[in-house]
């Protein structure tokens, strides 16, 4: 059988759910989806030769990362190739390109050494989602601090930092004609039991402040603030936390969003549930999509369970409009093409999954405290034909699928293994 007869039965399976499949691929296509540039240089970037910090780690030394921003780009393309979905590009500012060896300090950084960047987004017609990077740098306080630091110079220097970064947004947002989501995350923390807790927190705030000061127009750039539960190395306490993340936003929702990163809560929470909830209150907000693993935050997104369950929430709330998604994993154990590769297209599957699910019938069932009904039903829309959609999803968008690992296969010997 072929893609398309298979696409018709399944057609008519979804039908008697009162599902339109071909409405539901065409609403997915244009989703757009960050893709992450730090998943295929284990988050080195272009402008500092340290090591990892700010509490995060990659871990694996799989041949073959992009070492140069030219590789990179040949890296994303490769993605590209093999994932369904609207690209967004995002971008960590220490993937600056410095042109002719004239580097700047990150406090210096001007949209012209992301020129490049906007080059390869305008060619690939894709928008391009933005982040301060607030780690993996030599400035810091006595006190492991940056936006949070009790030194003044310090926190001077990352303010001014975040300031640049608004105005580069800016200059993607005008350039690709796209809203550009802009993260503000620091690993500012404690490793162990604090002294002070309220004091690094009311100095980051005020940072946060200066740097939204820097005039933008919130159509256009979309300052999110990410919180973190703990990191390596600031085990007991971080600056950033939940409370004071959803807080800042809450209170400053005409110039910020909030960002959840379902990586950064305790085990037991999940982000499903707090997509919602976020929802009652905000107009827009903020997802980075990622698979937490015991103490990492960052393993490859797969079509699992709570992944499945996170889509659902974003679909069935009529929110796909509202919700800035963007993938951060990193893993350098395996091939990362492949792993940047699994990771989108496992979002592309949950948003799909979420799309053929008969939203209304179910919640129809809950709201009428028919509860039987709706466990047998939801445990029959689970093995509805699904694949056949999927692989029809990819023939539409051209992109394969079956088959692109050997294509990766290929590339890694023909491109990455000569690195
Ligand atoms: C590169 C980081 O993962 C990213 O900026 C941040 O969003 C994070 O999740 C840190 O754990
Ligand atoms: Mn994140």
């Amino acid at each position: 059988m072929t893609v398309e007869e298979k696409y018709k039965i399944a057609k008519e399976e979804y039908a008697k759910y009162g599902v339109d499949t071909d409405q539901a691929i065409e609403t997915l296509k244009n989703v757009p989806v960050s893709l992450h540039c730090w998943q295929g240089d284990d988050v080195t970037g272009f402008d500092q030769d340290g090591p990892l910090t700010g509490g995060i780690q990659t871990t694996g030394n799989y041949p073959g990362r992009a070492k140069t921003p030219e590789q990179l780009m040949q890296d994303i393309e490769k993605v590209m190739s093999l994932v369904p979905g609207k690209v967004k590009l995002n971008l960590h500012a220490s993937y600056a390109i410095f042109e002719d060896g004239k580097t700047v300090t990150r406090d210096k950084l001007e949209p012209k050494h992301f020129q490049k960047w906007v080059d390869f987004a305008k060619e690939h017609k894709m928008g391009i989602d933005f982040n301060p990077t607030f780690f993996s740098y030599p400035v810091v306080g006595a006190d492991g601090m940056n936006l949070s630091s009790t030194d003044e110079s310090v926190r001077k220097f990352w303010i001014e930092h975040g300031k640049c970064c608004v105005r580069i947004s800016n200059y993607f947002a005008e350039q690709t004609g796209v809203p550009t989501v802009m993260n503000i995350w620091t690993g500012d923390g404690l490793k162990d039991i604090p002294a002070d807790r309220m004091g690094p927190r009311m100095r980051y705030k005020d940072s946060i402040d200066q740097i939204l000061s820097e005039p933008y127009d919130f159509s256009k750039v979309k300052p999110t603030v990410e919180s973190k539960v703990f990191g390596i190395g600031v085990e007991s306490y971080t600056s950033g936390s939940a409370e004071f993340a959803l807080s800042y936003a809450a209170f400053n929702r005409d110039k910020c969003m909030p960002l959840m990163d379902n990586g950064h809560y305790h085990p037991t929470e999940v982000v499903s549930d707090k997509i919602p909830a976020l929802l009652c209150f905000f107009p827009e907000i903020a997802l980075h999509i990622t698979r937490p693993v015991r103490w990492d935050s960052d393993h490859v997104v797969l079509f699992d369970d709570e992944t499945k369950e996170m889509a659902k929430e974003i679909v069935r709330n009529h929110a796909v409009n509202r919700v800035h998604m963007a993938l951060d994993y990193f893993d350098a154990s395996i091939n990362r093409v492949s792993a940047w590769t699994v990771g989108f297209r496992s979002w592309q599957k949950a948003m799909l999954n979420a799309m053929l699910l008969p939203n209304d019938h179910l919640k129809e069932l809950q709201d009428a405290g028919n509860f039987t009904q709706l466990m047998v039903d939801q445990e029959a829309a689970r093995i509805l034909p699904f694949g056949f959609v999927w692989d029809y999803y990819n023939e539409v968008c051209g992109s394969p699928a079956e088959g692109w690992f050997d294509e990766i296969r290929k590339y890694e010997a023909d491109v990455q293994s000569k690195r």
